[in-house]
């Protein structure tokens, strides 16, 4: 093969206790590219989802992130592995006391080794790319939701992740909010050449898709 997969996941199956959730899961992504899943309501897709972000162990099967297994890795390895991928949720996850630039500065210095003159200059040119120049300082209770979900992707690209996992990014926008946000995320996905594997009900954001993928009852269909 002329390149690794961003994600490579092989006959993987899931539990919780006796009760089976997912099924022979097989499954590619590479960087650069754009997978939307979708399906009903309780057919595994968030299990999938944080399995692969190393959020929950891997039970049976393979779960490769850029060739390095995850199931049976150590804690220490998990918790390096989830440094470098991107969570965008629904619900954005920014700590409320800091502002725009400061939610997204505290993710680069966690990660990085860097002063915090070029985190700050680093997080204000990420949030003008997500057209939030003229809001650097605002706090979270002061931006409407389409602009705190631009700051959660904004937080979620500082660091140039090889892997951006979104659960439903766009749930809580109106139409327009939506389609902008979505658009964000795959113009600096290709830029970036990240993989961006998206979750969602939302029937609006399809297109923007590479491939579509479809769980229903913890199997993906072919
Ligand atoms: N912690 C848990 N313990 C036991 N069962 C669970 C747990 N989390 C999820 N499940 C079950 O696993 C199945 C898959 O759930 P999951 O959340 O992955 O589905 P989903 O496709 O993401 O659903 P939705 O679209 O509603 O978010 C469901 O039957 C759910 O009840």
């Amino acid at each position: 093969m002329l390149f690794t997969p961003v994600i490579q996941i092989k006959n993987l199956n899931q539990y919780f206790g006796k009760h089976q959730i997912l099924f022979d899961i097989n499954l590619n992504i590479y960087g650069g590219e754009i997978v939307i899943m979708t399906g009903p309501s309780g057919s595994g897709k968030t299990t999938l989802l944080t399995l692969i972000g190393g959020l929950r162990s891997v039970q049976e099967g393979s779960l490769k992130y850029l060739g390095q297994e995850l199931n049976r890795a150590s804690d220490q390895d998990l918790v390096q592995i989830r440094r470098q991928i991107g969570y965008i949720f629904q619900g954005h996850n920014l700590l409320d006391f800091l502002t725009a630039k400061q939610n997204v500065q505290m993710s680069l210095e966690l990660h990085n080794h860097i002063s915090s003159w070029e985190s700050s200059l680093k997080s204000e040119a990420m949030l003008q790319s997500v057209k939030l120049g003229h809001r650097i300082d605002y706090f979270p209770s002061d931006l409407s939701g389409g602009q705190k979900q631009r700051v959660a992707i904004a937080r979620a690209l500082v660091n140039h992740p090889k892997l951006v996992l979104a659960d439903e990014p766009t749930a809580a926008l109106d139409s327009k909010s939506g389609r902008d946000v979505v658009t964000l995320m795959q113009q600096l996905a290709k830029k970036q050449n990240c993989a961006i594997l998206i979750v969602t009900h939302d029937h609006r954001i399809l297109d923007i898709a590479d491939r579509i993928i479809e769980m229903e009852d913890g199997c993906l269909k072919a």
